[in-house]
């Protein structure tokens, strides 16, 4: 069972539902009236796409997004990369672009940069989580659902080589899960 292979939780299932229910009323407040276009960056924030956006009750609109900067194991390629790209125009919509994680901000700046660009009216950042000590470039995120140190962390949407997406909460790896990986 994956349970084996957690050394340790820092982020309860519990916990990440009490956020995404606070968030997601600070969120029905904020966009009331706005019919915001709700963007999930795949394929880390879905699992935190599919729990926020039940709890918000307003109008929304959803679309998707596919860009990527890691190419396997824990180590980041430096490079961010569209993949898919979305299917609305952005062009005067209020944006929220909602992520598993916030680490070099790379990810994040490219993706704000590139919505501004096409004229979006406003761009908004929610993440679930926020490693602030990864930081290489200047951005933040308007929300941020758990402030977490700098170590590699799994589940809820965080992969280690596409695996472990699917844990109902957010850890860190047995050593020796990396050993049989790599
Ligand atoms: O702040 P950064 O250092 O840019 O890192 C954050 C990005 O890295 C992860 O995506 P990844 O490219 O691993 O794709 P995934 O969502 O498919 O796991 C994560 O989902 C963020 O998009
Ligand atoms: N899975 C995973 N992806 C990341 N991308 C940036 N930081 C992390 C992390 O801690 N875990």
């Amino acid at each position: 069972m994956l349970e084996k292979t957690i050394k340790k939780v820092l982020v309860t299932e519990e916990e990440i539902c009490a956020k995404s229910r606070e968030i997601g009323q600070i969120l029905t407040q904020e966009y009331k009236d706005k019919n915001p276009l709700m963007v999930a960056i795949l394929k880390g924030s879905v699992p935190f796409f599919a729990e926020l956006t039940k709890r918000i009750d307003t109008h929304i609109e959803m679309d998707f997004m596919v860009v990527s900067s890691y190419h396997g194991g824990t180590s980041s390629s430096g490079e961010v990369k569209m993949i898919k790209d979305l299917d609305t125009s952005v062009e005067g919509r209020d944006i929220v672009i909602v992520e598993d994680i916030i680490d070099t901000g790379r990810t994040l700046l490219y993706l704000k940069q590139l919505l501004l660009h096409r004229k979006a009216k406003s761009v908004k950042i929610v993440t679930l989580v926020d490693k602030p000590e990864g930081r290489v470039v200047e951005i933040e995120a308007d929300y941020v659902g758990f402030s977490l140190p700098n170590e590699f962390l799994v589940g809820f949407g965080l992969d280690y080589d596409e695996h472990f997406r699917n844990l109902p909460y957010i850890g860190i790896l047995k050593e020796e899960v990396y050993q049989t990986k790599d």
